[in-house]
């Protein structure tokens, strides 16, 4: 039997260079050098990019697309790439450079408990690059946005589905 309506899956992958460095504002020296490793090496390092998005629709029955791949190609392009492509995320992409986030934590010390302001900056991580591909695509795709992956290398990837 064919459905009236048929959800499916449409993904584009596209590839992006750029430099980075593992490093939080919110460790010690010592602390980040036992946490990245050789990532958080002063120098940084680069990778090839991998990006996969996802758009989940419904197909037009008179194109028999969810989505025309030059909209998705084209919002790739100018709402991801063009802000990382050949960047140093760390430096380059605000996201990254100077978005912070704000979480409160209790801190007990010897007399009382306070409640304390920490900031946190977003590491250039593959799960924070999905996060901020996402935010960057979510304004056009809205609830047609289905997944991003972003793999740094062939054996590392991360994902996010927007939960
Ligand atoms: N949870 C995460 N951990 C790490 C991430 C990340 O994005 N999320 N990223 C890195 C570094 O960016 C690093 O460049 C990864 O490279 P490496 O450790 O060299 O891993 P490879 O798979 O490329 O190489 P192998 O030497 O074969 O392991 C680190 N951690
Ligand atoms: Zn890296």
């Amino acid at each position: 039997m064919v459905r009236d309506t048929m959800t499916v899956y449409f993904s584009r992958k596209e590839k992006f260079s750029s430099a980075h460095r593992l490093n939080s504002k919110n460790l010690t020296e010592e602390e980040n050098l036992a946490v990245y490793g050789k990532c958080n090496h002063k120098n940084g390092h680069g990778h090839n990019y991998e990006i996969k998005v996802t758009i989940k629709g419904t197909i037009d029955p008179i194109t028999g697309m969810c989505i025309n791949l030059t909209d998705l190609k084209e919002a790739i392009q100018t709402q991801v790439l063009d802000l990382v492509d050949h960047k140093n995320l760390d430096l380059d992409v605000k996201f990254f450079k100077e978005t912070p986030r704000y979480n409160f934590c209790l801190k007990k010390d010897a007399c009382n408990v306070k409640l304390t302001s920490l900031l946190l900056y977003h590491i250039s991580t593959a799960e924070n690059i999905c996060i901020f591909a996402w935010n960057q695509l979510l304004p056009v795709f809205g609830d047609s946005l289905y997944r991003i992956k972003v793999s740094e290398t062939d054996k590392n990837s991360a994902e996010y589905r927007g939960e």
